[in-house]
């Protein structure tokens, strides 16, 4: 048991995805993994392990924002081994190159974040993608033909901007979309040595002002999970 994921060692599985939602991690364990198990629901951040063809599969919520996913991934590194961490969450579209339910597979992650702008005192960090999950997940997506675009996205402190015009800089430098947490996730990731990639499905259109339900965010993204899964089978574990 670690401070805030009730697991025993060895209940967590080396491949995990990282939802937000703690309800779309038990939609993903329900409907994508066999025999999925319950390890964690302490604060109600769902935790489950399963098997997908044959592999252990681990999905935890994250909470919102990179204080909260920060927390999960911290112990699910130092304390539960995890090697590869996928994000399966939704974002918002800031380009009408993309529209709802469209996926975005995160090459790198610009941040407005406190925390990257107190751990590098100033200088620039370039969170960015595992190369291998990213190429699997783009192969995936190809193959799958689940409409997609591979590129930079921006994981904001706020989900209410008070300057959205500055997200237009972001837009001229072909930043694709808003979410809240995968620069952290890649930080944490590259301070690890471990493999991480963010996944989004288009949740709210931006430009346009469409948008999705909280029960489809919850229940119907099920592209990016398999292009996930896909991507993590594919992408050996470490030795
Ligand atoms: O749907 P999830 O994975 O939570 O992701 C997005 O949705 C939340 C905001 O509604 C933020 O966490 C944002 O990153
Ligand atoms: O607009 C959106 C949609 C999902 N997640 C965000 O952070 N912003």
């Amino acid at each position: 048991m670690s401070t805030h994921i009730a697991a025993d060692a060895g209940q967590v599985a080396p491949r995990i995805l990282l939802p937000g939602d703690p309800l779309r991690a038990k939609w993903i364990a329900e409907n994508f993994l066999e025999g999925a198990e319950l390890y964690n629901d302490v604060r109600g951040m769902l935790g489950f392990t399963g098997t997908f063809r044959g592999e252990r599969v681990s999905v935890q919520g994250t909470g919102m924002g990179q204080p909260s996913l920060s927390i999960y991934v911290n112990e699910l590194i130092s304390e539960y081994a995890v090697q590869q961490l996928v994000r399966v969450g939704s974002c918002g579209a800031l380009t009408e190159r993309l529209a709802l339910r469209d996926v975005v597979i995160a090459q790198a992650a610009a941040t407005d974040s406190s925390m990257n702008h107190h751990r590098f005192q100033g200088f620039q960090y370039p969170a960015t993608a595992d190369f291998t999950l990213l190429r699997q997940a783009a192969e995936a997506a190809e193959k799958a033909q689940v409409k997609h675009l591979v590129g930079s996205i921006f994981s904001s402190d706020s989900f209410y901007h008070d300057r959205s015009d500055l997200t237009d800089t972001l837009v001229d430098f072909g930043v694709l979309a808003v979410e809240m947490e995968a620069a952290e996730l890649y930080t944490l990731a590259a301070k690890h040595n471990r493999a991480a990639l963010a996944i989004c499905t288009v949740s709210d259109q931006i430009v346009t002002g469409a948008e999705t339900s909280a029960q489809e965010r919850e229940q119907s993204f099920g592209a990016m999970v398999t292009i996930a899964l896909d991507a993590m089978l594919s992408t050996p574990l470490p030795r």
